[in-house]
């Protein structure tokens, strides 16, 4: 039987490139929803390819024009909004979601189809950062699998895979360094969004690759990964290795350490969530050992990158922190892309909006709709102060 995806993001980069599997694999894939915010050009063409029941976008206008551009498709639902996207996630025809929207927008459509009981292919790891604690609870509760597609979360599961919980020691998340590793600190407020869009290997939408360029993105990773996983903080240790071929490591206690490696191209892990356990033969090369000649790793430098520090904070100070840092961030990150803030500025606005939060642990939903809110508005009156 065909597995039939709902498809939350489906016009960015890693719903492109899951429709690229379907595409690849079209007697084990089909798709049941496809969703997008503005993108109405794309997903029409995407709609017409891969014949969804259902295809949701942002509100009512678009929804409008999408249905003028689909007039000869009548048999294809078309829906906008919250509504529209909780409905994808939960649709009956679905057997698996794959949460690939941007940003805090996944948080409802990822609830809804944990509620629904679909097993989940997660990109979205602000889903996680904002609310890991409720929605690991609910998914547990649910007896839903959550499938991590972010590559180094990927990496770590199948690390993971065949071991004993209790005799893991540390998880080795690695990460690249960004664009600007080596750069130094004096020169970072004359970054350029254009620069930073510049990330060394991997294809990204605009605001992770932004995330990637401040160590953010790490940050939010780690705490991903605390939730993902069920451990500590301190359980997690980043380690730079600017090739990206190790996708992240997983030690054990008797210093045996096991690591996931691969060429930078999302689709194996994308793929590995699709159809897990099983693996799908993708063509994917194998990374050319004797071409790259060494893999090298390093400590990441948190007075260069202190989004890595905010993120440490708010992961160990827990509750709503994590959803301020997340709100906060999206805002700067969106500032500095328009040119309002500089590079430094990203950190800057973080730290300014979490520094006057007052945590609330154990947060419920509106708990953390609430605060996210919130320190927006903060984000946003700092930004333009
Ligand atoms: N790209 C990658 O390789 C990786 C991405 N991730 C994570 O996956 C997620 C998606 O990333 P990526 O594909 O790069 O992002 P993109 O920006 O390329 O795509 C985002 C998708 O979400 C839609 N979208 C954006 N905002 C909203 C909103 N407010 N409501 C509903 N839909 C929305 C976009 O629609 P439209 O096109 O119409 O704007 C698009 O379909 C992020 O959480 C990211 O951190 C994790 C690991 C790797
Ligand atoms: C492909 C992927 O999973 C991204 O999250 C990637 O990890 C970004 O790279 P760095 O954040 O390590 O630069
Ligand atoms: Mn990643």
């Amino acid at each position: 039987m065909k597995k039939h995806l709902s498809i939350l993001g489906s016009t960015g980069s890693i719903g492109r490139n899951v429709l690229n599997i379907v595409a690849m694999f079209p007697d084990r894939f089909a798709v049941a929803a496809l969703t997008a915010k503005d993108n109405i050009a794309l997903l029409a063409e995407q709609v017409r390819r891969f014949h969804p029941e259902m295809a949701v976008v942002y509100d009512a206008d678009r929804a409008e024009a999408l249905r003028k551009l689909l007039s000869d498709q009548p048999d294809v639902r078309i829906a906008f909004g919250d509504e529209g996207y909780r409905s994808a996630a939960g649709l009956e025809a679905a057997h698996m979601v794959v949460g690939a929207m941007m940003g805090a927008a996944g948080l409802k459509p990822t609830l809804a189809a944990i509620d629904a009981g679909k097993p989940i292919a997660l990109a979205n790891k602000e889903t996680l950062v904002m609310a890991g604690e409720l929605v690991m609870g609910r998914a547990a509760e649910k007896g839903v699998d959550i499938l991590p597609v972010d590559s180094e979360h990927s990496a770590i599961f199948q690390c993971l895979s065949g071991q004993r919980r209790s005799d893991l020691q540390k998880i080795l998340l690695t990460a690249s360094g960004g664009p600007f590793l080596d750069r130094a600190a004096d020169e970072f407020p004359h970054i350029r969004p254009e620069d930073a869009l510049k990330h060394p290997n991997w294809e990204m939408g605009r605001k992770i690759t932004i995330d990637s360029a401040t160590l953010m993105n790490k940050g939010l990773e780690v705490i991903e990964a605390r939730w993902l996983f069920d451990v500590s903080r301190a359980d997690i240790e980043v380690v730079v290795h600017p090739q990206s071929i190790v996708h992240s490591m997983v030690s054990y206690r008797d210093g045996s350490v096991i690591a996931q490696l691969g060429v930078p191209d999302m689709k194996g892990a994308i793929a590995y969530a699709l159809s897990w356990p099983e693996r799908l033969p993708l063509g994917q090369p194998v990374p050319d050992f004797p071409g790259l000649g060494a893999l090298t790793f390093r400590a990441p430098d948190l007075n260069r990158f202190p989004c890595l520090g905010l993120a440490f904070e708010a992961c160990d100070a827990g509750g709503t922190l994590p959803a301020v840092l997340n709100a906060a961030n999206e805002i700067a990150v969106g500032a500095f892309l328009n040119r309002k803030i500089v590079f430094p500025g990203i950190p800057d606005t973080v730290r300014a909006v979490m520094g006057q939060h007052t945590v609330i642990q154990h947060p419920t939903l509106s708990d953390i709709l609430e605060a996210d809110q919130w320190a927006r508005a903060q984000a946003e009156d700092y930004v333009n102060r």
